[in-house]
Formats: C-alpha cells, sequence, structure tokens
C-alpha cells in the first residue's frame, strides 16, 4: 500500500510540477527570474529562512525594479524587495493583489477559511473583516481594553521582579508570550489564568504546524494531501483542529450561558460577547453572511492567532536590540523615567503617558524596520492581470505574491546606514537633509512604503490598535523598573545572535536569556 501510495504521489507531483513548469514561461514581459530546474523550479533556492534567502536572490538577480518572479513549486511567485517596488505594485495594482493563495491545510484549520486572514478576497472576507475592524477592533475598543493592558503589564513586572529578586535571569520569551498571550485572552474570551495556559499550549503545537514552505504551498492539491498522509502531518493537523474547536467550543458555549444573565455591572464584553449579540441582532439581516458558531469561532481562534505571537516576537527584538545598543537603552529609560517618573508601587506605566514617549515610539519603529515579525506579511494572491512599473512588466493573473518587509527595511535607497540601529533616524532633528528628513516623516500604518511592518491596502492588519499600546506599554513598563543583563562574566552585547528562527513569525533563533535588576534595589 504505501509502495502503491509513494508511487502515485510521485506521479502528481511529477505532472503538477510539470505542468506548472511549462505554464510559468508563457509571456516575455515577465520580471527577471534566476536560472530554475525542471519540478522544482526555484524551490532549491530557498532556505530555511525564506525571507534572507529571498532577499539574497534578489540582490544576486533583481537588478533595477525590485522584483524577482520566482516558481516555488506549484506557486508562481512574485517577490517585492524594495520600496520603490512596493510602492509601484501596491499603490496602483492593491485590488488585484488582494486575494490569498490557497492551502489545504490551513483552509482546514480555519473552518474552511471563515476567519479573515487566510479568507480569499470576496463576500465572506469583505463582512468578516468589516466586523473585525467596526465592532472588534476600533480605537475606542482598544481604548477600552486599556484596564486590561495595565493589569497585564503590572502582572508582568511582577514575573520579572521575583526573578530580580532571587537573582535570576529569564527567558525573554516566555515573559512576553505570557503578557501578550493573556492580553489577547482576555480581550478575546474575557478569561485569564488555565483557558490562558490552555491557549498558549494549543498556539505553541500550531506555530510548529504553519511554521515555513509548507507541501500545500509548493506541491498540487492531490499531491499535497498525499504527502500530509504519508507523513503523518495530516493526522496532527487533524488532532490540533480537534482540540482548538473542542476549547473554542467550550468558550463560546460559556459565552452563550453568560448572554442569558443579566450584564454585570462595568463588563463592557470581550470579543465573543459582541460577535454573539451582533449575531443576535442581526439574525436574518446578514444578507447571507451566515455568523455560524464555525464562522465565530474562526473569527475568535485568527484574532489569538493573529495577535500573541506578533506582539511577543517584537518586544523580544526591541529587548535584543536596546541589549545590543546601551547608548540606546540609556536614553530610552531616561526618556521613560522623565515622562512616568519612579513608582515602585505603580508596576505599569499609564498609557496616557506613553503619548509623551517620542523616542519610545521611534525604537518601536527602528525595531520593526529591522525585525519585522512577518517578515514576508502574509502572502497574497493576484486576482487579475497587471502591467506593472508603467507597463515594463506584466504579472498574470493568479500569481502569489510576497513582499518582502525585512529586505526592503534594508533596503539602501530608502534608508540612511540600513544595518544601524539607529531610532534617531524617526526623530525630528535640526540639520540632516533629503533621507533623513523623509524617515522622520515614516510611518507604520501602511502609507509608507518602506516600513511595512503590518502589511498596506485593503488586507493591512486590522489590529494595529490592539498591538501598539499593548507593545509600548510592556516595553516602557520593563524599562522603568529593570536594568536588564546579559547572564554571565564577560557576556558581549555585540556577539548577540541577531539571526531569526524559521516559521510564519520570526523571534531571535537563540531565545534571548536576561537578568532584570529591579532598580528600586539598586
Ligand atoms: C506586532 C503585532 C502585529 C503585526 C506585526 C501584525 C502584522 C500583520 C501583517 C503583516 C498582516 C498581513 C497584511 C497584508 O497582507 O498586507 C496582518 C494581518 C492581520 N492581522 Fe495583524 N499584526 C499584528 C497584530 C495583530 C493583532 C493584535 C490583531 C488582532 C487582535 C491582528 C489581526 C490581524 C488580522 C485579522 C489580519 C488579516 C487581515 C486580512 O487578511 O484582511 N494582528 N497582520
Amino acid at each position: 500500500m504505501s509502495a502503491f501510495v509513494l508511487a502515485v504521489a510521485g506521479a502528481a507531483l511529477l505532472l503538477g510540477f510539470l505542468y506548472v513548469f511549462q505554464s510559468g514561461r508563457s509571456s516575455s514581459k515577465l520580471p527577471p527570474s534566476p536560472p530554475s530546474l525542471p519540478l522544482v523550479g526555484h524551490l532549491h533556492l530557498i532556505g530555511r529562512l525564506p525571507h534572507r534567502s529571498l532577499h539574497e536572490l534578489h540582490l544576486r538577480y533583481g537588478a533595477g525594479g525590485g522584483l524577482l518572479l520566482l516558481q516555488l513549486g506549484r506557486r508562481r511567485t512574485l517577490v517585492v524587495s524594495t520600496a520603490a517596488a512596493a510602492a509601484d505594485l501596491l499603490r496602483h495594482h492593491d485590488l488585484a493583489f488582494s486575494s490569498r493563495p490557497h492551502n489545504a491545510a490551513a483552509h482546514k484549520q480555519t473552518y474552511g477559511s471563515r476567519n479573515i486572514s487566510f479568507s480569499p478576497y470576496g463576500e465572506h472576507w469583505r463582512r468578516a473583516r468589516k466586523i473585525a475592524v467596526v465592532h472588534l477592533l476600533s480605537q475606542r475598543r482598544a481604548e477600552a481594553f486599556a484596564p486590561v493592558r495595565r493589569a497585564e503589564a503590572a502582572a508582568l513586572v511582577a514575573r520579572a521582579r521575583r526573578a530580580a529578586e532571587a537573582g535570576e535571569a529569564v527567558v525573554l520569551k516566555d515573559l512576553l508570550y505570557g503578557y501578550t498571550n493573556a492580553v489577547v485572552t482576555r480581550a478575546v474570551a474575557g478569561a485569564a489564568g488555565m483557558t490562558a495556559e490552555r491557549l498558549r499550549q494549543l498556539l505553541a503545537h500550531n506555530a510548529t504546524l504553519v511554521a515555513g514552505f509548507q507541501a500545500d504551498d509548493v506541491l498540487p492539491d492531490a499531491a499535497a494531501r498525499l504527502f500530509r498522509r504519508v507523513t503523518g502531518l495530516e493526522k496532527k493537523i487533524d488532532d490540533m483542529n480537534g482540540k482548538w474547536d473542542r476549547f473554542l467550543s467550550e468558550i463560546v458555549a460559556e459565552h452563550e450561558e453568560k448572554a442569558r444573565r443579566p450584564p454585570e455591572q462595568g463588563d463592557g464584553g470581550d470579543f465573543l460577547d459582541v460577535l454573539l449579540q451582533l449575531r443576535q441582532e442581526d439574525e436574518g439581516a446578514q444578507q447571507g453572511f451566515e455568523l455560524s458558531d464555525d464562522g465565530i469561532k474562526a473569527i475568535a481562534k485568527d484574532m489569538i492567532a493573529a495577535a500573541t505571537d506578533t506582539t511577543a516576537v517584537a518586544l523580544e527584538w526591541a529587548m535584543a536590540e536596546l541589549i545590543r545598543n546601551p547608548r540606546v537603552m540609556a536614553k530610552v529609560q531616561d526618556e521613560v523615567a522623565r515622562v512616568a517618573g519612579y513608582d515602585a508601587e505603580q508596576p505599569a506605566v499609564a498609557e496616557a503617558e506613553l503619548s509623551g514617549m517620542g523616542y519610545l515610539k521611534a525604537v518601536v519603529k527602528e525595531v520593526f524596520r529591522l525585525h519585522p515579525p512577518l517578515p514576508l506579511l502574509l502572502p497574497r494572491e493576484s486576482m487579475s492581470a497587471a502591467a506593472v512599473q508603467g507597463g515594463r512588466y506584466e504579472i498574470p493573473a493568479r500569481t502569489a505574491l510576497l513582499v518582502n518587509a525585512w529586505a526592503i527595511g534594508r533596503d539602501p535607497a530608502a534608508w540612511d546606514a540600513p544595518e544601524e540601529f539607529r531610532p534617531e533616524r524617526f526623530l525630528p532633528a535640526a540639520g540632516g537633509g533629503g533621507r533623513r528628513l523623509q524617515a522622520q516623516a515614516v510611518d507604520l500604518r501602511g502609507t509608507d512604503y518602506q516600513l511595512l511592518p503590518f502589511g498596506t491596502g485593503r488586507r493591512i492588519c486590522p489590529g494595529i490598535n490592539f498591538a501598539l499600546p499593548a507593545l509600548e506599554l510592556a516595553l516602557a513598563s520593563l524599562l522603568r523598573h529593570f536594568d536588564w543583563e546579559l547572564p554571565g562574566d564577560g557576556a558581549r552585547p555585540a556577539e548577540l545572535d541577531m539571526v531569526e528562527a524559521p516559521g510564519l513569525s520570526t523571534p531571535p533563533r537563540a531565545p534571548l536569556v536576561l537578568v532584570p535588576k529591579w532598580k528600586a534595589l539598586a
């Protein structure tokens, strides 16, 4: 049986690749492309860190336009590696590139693409996204969760304080995931404690299943399905989906039960409360958009998965860069002390004080420039052909798009000294000119194409209003109360490993370990 299965898989694979290989060469106005191999296309050129491999390919073959066309297994893929190419493509062709490529494994994990992130462009995506933007993630809703962020930032400081008092080092990743996980769990489901712990475990397993390029990204559907079965991945995905579904069903049932009771004073409602209420109010009025149980679970799961990792990864990189750059660390700590003062009994900085911390905000931008948590954003797919760069290139319909935000943040045509961690580039300062002046005004909300950690256009991350205060608050609170050191005598900050771990989101490959020194004891 297994020999038969392998033979069928091999034949399907071969046919699929031959088809793809042939169909990729129909137009002469395609962007540059490195030499490829039959069957694999350019897959053999992609290493464990695709954003780095793609950057190297761009430097080698992407002369001029910042675009490369690759055949990654079955997927014809356009890669954008410069700010100018991103601006041309995404300013003029955002609609054409607003879908997501189909991925059977992701489809299964999202209740049949009923979430937002992986949903193809169309009526479902439009309605689900509108619900999220208007009812869950608006500025007003984000502000309403300020007390949750404050309480969790205080808990984060308390955990670090225990380590400081015991003279122990902390694995930053554990500390920071604990924080973002608790904030997100409370926003989505109003719960902490055991629920947050269960979620943490589910997310950890999920991450290992969606890391890097998957069979579904590169093989034809039938071959990918066989591959998943033969390697046991199918079963792992099914088991994981079962666990997620049980968890989500339980919390939806708890919320339905809660909705039958009189509302509690001061309970503004978490995301699940809001979604259930919308379902009740709109029953029949959604005109074809069914907010079914699966739909609600898909959106809740999307929010949890989209919010937890990304924010924790950005925080870990921020701490790594600050340790490597003691001058910047001292400057940002001074600012936090000046604006928020020092009070050992007030663990979390007040959110209103963040607006007075211009340097901290510049640090955050600089972290996103060099370490976008999703270095290739989320893949998109074109729905129609597009003539880009004034007609220089023609991109056929159904081409996948990878925007290499990691490479764009290092684009020497867009940034002075791109490899240097220099938050000052974002500050208004006397003197300087040209790109320096331009950098001061660069924002990270998708209008400036040289800094795209949240993407841009129709598919831009709708969670920015949630992400930024959570991130800034944790960072300011950790810097207010502690000095941070590398463990061990003679450890050299300049030698910190700044390479990413593989995956959709990319934390440092060597988890950052630091010793907190509680300032009140100094
Ligand atoms: C530092 C934190 C975060 C980063 C760096 C980040 C980044 C991104 C990026 C790059 C995309 C794809 C954009 C594109 O295709 O152009 C995205 C999509 C998305 N993000 Fe975020 N995100 C963060 C936090 C959040 C939070 C807190 C939430 C929700 C609470 C969230 C919800 C979503 C959703 C639902 C999508 C899919 C949008 C769509 O396909 O229409 N994200 N995010």
